[in-house]
């Protein structure tokens, strides 16, 4: 495979007060603060380049295809999570009700905007739907194709195999679109490629973490270098049509360009997560219902089975698919959905059933104690997903970092506030792992970012430890 120079300086300028500069080696590039700012302040806020729901996600979840926001619908909110048929009584009981809630929350009517190819993306608003059709959607469209289109088949290749895949092929039609608006032709694509070139920091053979267990050895650089070689394939092939010369350029070296990409969003990938507005809406209704009122009781009643049905769904249907959260990352005291992807795994494989039967009636047991109030106080799923931050690319970590990005609206605008006091000319540093697990976990998880942290906290943890070993050896 053909090498790709990637990293360096470029890409977006950065935030009002911030500045892209060399951090300490071997950190490579990073972003500092140019003024003071106090802590628990909010500094920028920033769209994704990029930006995609997880596909496991769309089982429980309904969200814009661009903002990623959730569609202001509670029928298609509740059509989604109880999907299975064997919830259409459910919801058929339910009648006009999910309706009702909607108004009643000042939410206004009911409204999803679909891809008007008749693909399934769905939108929260006509302007998302027709922005996302300008950036990469009408190179992307699977609505008008047969099945043996390549774009089709590079579509189930990427489900089979990586979310990212379906990332990276935003990226592809996106420069092509931008190309062709400045004017097309391969010089063009080559400088916009070289835009993004300073996120990139690895192919995606370095950049991606075998599955557990499994080590990177030859078979496994075979495996994946097949994976991309036969992606890129089939992306080029669904593109190519549309723009010769520019996708021409974009393959020049072959899968090279397409496998940087894969590795950036490895490396430099946010975790997108937008909280539910499901629950504080079914919250405020329930409060609202007069318990004198016979039709409220009854209505808060339905809304209970509901409830109830929902919280097994939940902690027999989610696993790390759904929640977007992945092996390792699953904190150690939420032991959930591990619990549940056992479970389905055992599904899936046929195997054990009883244990599975069994599972299912301790869950629907569980539930089956719940009050309302802790019905009303249950957890209903987020939006998760993965997206592409041209400032926040630039932030290193930090054990002991001094921002913090959360996504406090419904949608993948994001949002840093310092978490510490900030001078001029510090470094912003966000934690790319959890900040309360220990060290060894800490320095494990980071491998997965190519590096080992030797940051001032690490060091004293590192050494404390190495203390108490040795005294026990004592
Ligand atoms: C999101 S990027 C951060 C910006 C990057 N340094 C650049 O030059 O564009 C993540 C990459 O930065 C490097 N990095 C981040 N934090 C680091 C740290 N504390 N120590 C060493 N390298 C780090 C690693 O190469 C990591 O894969």
């Amino acid at each position: 495979m053909a090498a790709v120079p990637s990293g360096g300086p470029g890409g977006p300028p950065a935030p009002a007060g911030c500045e892209v500069r060399a951090a300490a080696p071997p950190k490579g590039f990073g972003l500092f603060a140019c003024g003071a700012c106090p802590a628990y302040t909010e500094m920028f806020t920033e769209e994704p380049l990029f930006a995609m729901q997880h596909s496991g996600n769309r089982r429980v979840v309904a969200a814009c295809a661009r903002c990623c926001g959730f569609i202001h619908s509670v029928p298609l909110q509740l059509e989604v999570i109880f999907g299975e048929s064997r919830f259409a009584p459910l919801l058929a009981a339910l009648g006009d009700l999910p309706q009702r809630w909607q108004v009643s929350a000042g939410e206004g009517p009911a409204s999803v905007v679909r891809c008007a190819q008749g693909c399934g993306e769905i939108y929260c608003s006509e302007a998302c739907r027709d922005a996302h059709f300008q950036q990469s959607h009408n190179l992307l469209c699977v609505g008008p194709l047969s099945e043996d289109h390549p774009l089709l088949r590079f579509k189930y290749h990427a489900l089979e195999h990586a979310d990212t895949l379906l990332l990276a092929a935003q990226v592809f039609a996106f420069l092509i679109n931008r190309a062709k608006a400045a004017g097309g032709g391969p010089e063009v694509t080559r400088n916009l490629m070289q835009e993004l070139l300073c996120f990139c920091h690895a192919p995606f053979r370095e950049a991606c973490r075998p599955p557990p267990g499994r080590a990177k050895d030859a078979e496994f650089y075979a495996h994946t270098d097949g994976l991309v070689n036969q992606a890129a394939a089939l992306l080029r092939a669904a593109l190519e049509p549309h723009a010769p010369v520019e996708v021409g350029a974009l393959f020049q070296a072959g899968s090279a360009f397409f496998s940087e990409v894969l590795g950036m969003f490895e490396y430099n990938n946010i975790d997108l997560e937008v909280a539910s507005p499901m629950g504080q809406l079914l919250l405020q209704r329930a409060k609202a219902l007069s318990l004198s009122d016979g039709q409220a009781l009854a209505e808060l009643q339905q809304m209970e089975g509901l409830l109830r049905e929902k919280e097994w769904v939940m902690r027999c249907v989610w696993g790390e698919e759904t929640t977007g959260i992945y092996g390792d990352e699953v904190d150690e005291d939420s032991s959930q959905p591990q619990e549940m992807d056992t479970m389905m795994q055992a599904m899936e494989q046929g195997n054990d059933e009883q244990v599975v039967t069994a599972a299912m009636a301790h869950a629907r047991a569980e539930v089956a104690q719940m009050s309302l109030e802790q019905l009303l106080q249950g957890v209903w799923p987020s939006m998760h997903g993965t997206g592409l931050f041209s400032s926040v690319a630039r932030m290193n970590h930090s054990c002991a970092p001094n921002v913090k990005v959360t996504f406090p609206g419904n949608s993948s605008r994001l949002t840093t506030t310092s978490v510490l006091n900030i001078s001029p000319g510090d470094e912003l540093c966000i934690c790319y792992v959890s900040q309360e697990a220990d060290v060894q976990t800490r320095r494990r998880r980071l491998l997965e970012y190519g590096f080992t942290c030797c940051c001032s906290r690490c060091l004293a943890e590192d050494s404390t430890a190495l203390r108490k070993a040795q005294k026990r050896l004592k």
